[in-house]
């Protein structure tokens, strides 16, 4: 058997065209603003497709390239003038930051409702307690690739290899709400491929090139590849997933990488932007309303 290629680019596109039909309705164009610190090589690049992106589809967007030795304060700093602008509808803080930054705070100190990453704990909770907030990139991306190709969660046993908060562990949270069977695994699983081999729906999430194998997968399992790992080619550093490419000997349908994942979680990061100015603009007549006796 060969596996089914379920490819990023028309589910990604799929996903723009709906956003962009709900740019009309809106009194303003969004504005998504993402901030980077430093010049890691990956992470400007990510940095410079989301602002392209942004621009196809019709956002407004703004890059502040911070130098390496910004501080926290002044980041948090940033974070507040934006936070407080009806202008910015959308605030990014590219990760990993630099050592001398906590995550945490940078990420609490985002408005919730401009939080388009779905980072903040605010969002977090909201995820699992499935009331409306803005859910994290990939993993949002993830379920829309599932829908796009017509693969339905229900009732299927779903198991997750990696624990992330960006990834693992808030994909659990939709898929239970898809009415998936979820089982997270990680690096303390005893005997990983008699887990994962239960898998109806097998989604990989760990950052290590190739650790699924054919042996660890059910025939006719639907395997999902999260992982972006850098490996060395003869002549260039290519992208490989976490997947082994013999797994599609087995697998009924896989995502590629490059082009399967990665491209949904852009395209769900500028759905999210736009979701993002939807709420505040309920948000600005709500309080309006409220402030009118
Ligand atoms: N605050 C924050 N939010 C993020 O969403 C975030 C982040 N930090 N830090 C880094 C990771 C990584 N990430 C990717 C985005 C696009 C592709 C993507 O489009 N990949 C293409 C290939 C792109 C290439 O060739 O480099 C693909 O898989 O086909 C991958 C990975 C977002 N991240």
């Amino acid at each position: 058997m060969s596996a089914r290629e379920l490819r990023g680019g028309p589910a990604a596109d799929a996903l723009l065209a709906d956003a962009r039909t709900r740019l009309s309705d809106l009194s303003a164009t969004p504005h998504l603003h993402v901030i980077r610190l430093g010049e890691d090589p990956a992470s400007v690049s990510y940095v410079r497709l989301k602002d392209k992106k942004a621009r196809e589809i019709g956002l407004h967007s703004t890059v502040h390239a911070l130098g390496e030795e910004t501080s926290e304060e002044a980041l948090l700093e940033l974070i507040g003038t934006l936070n407080h602008d009806e202008h910015a509808h959308g605030i990014l803080v590219q990760l990993p930051l630099p050592r001398h930054v906590s995550t945490e705070p940078v990420i609490a100190a985002i408005d919730p409702f401009k939080d388009v990453d779905g980072f903040h704990p605010s969002n977090v909770g909201s995820l699992w307690s499935g009331l409306p907030g803005l859910p994290p990139c990939t993993p949002a991306g993830v379920m829309a690739m599932l829908a796009h190709y017509g693969i339905s969660a229900a009732g299927r046993r779903a198991v997750i290899v990696g624990r992330s908060n960006i990834v693992g562990k808030p994909l659990a949270a939709l898929l239970l709400r898809a009415d998936a069977t979820v089982t997270i695994a990680h690096s303390r699983t005893p005997d990983l491929a008699q887990v994962t081999r239960q898998a109806d729906l097998l989604f990989a999430a760990v950052g290590r090139a190739g650790l699924i194998t054919p042996e660890m997968v059910q025939e006719g399992a639907v395997v999902v590849d999260v992982g972006i790992n850098r490996v060395r080619g003869p002549e260039r550093d290519r992208l490989v997933g976490d997947v082994h490419p013999d797994v599609a000997t087995v697998a009924s349908a896989m995502t590629p990488v490059p082009g399967g994942v990665g491209p949904l979680t852009v395209a769900q990061l500028l759905a999210n932007t736009v979701r993002a100015a939807e709420l505040q603009h309920y948000q600005r007549h709500a309080a309006l309303r409220q402030a009118t006796p």
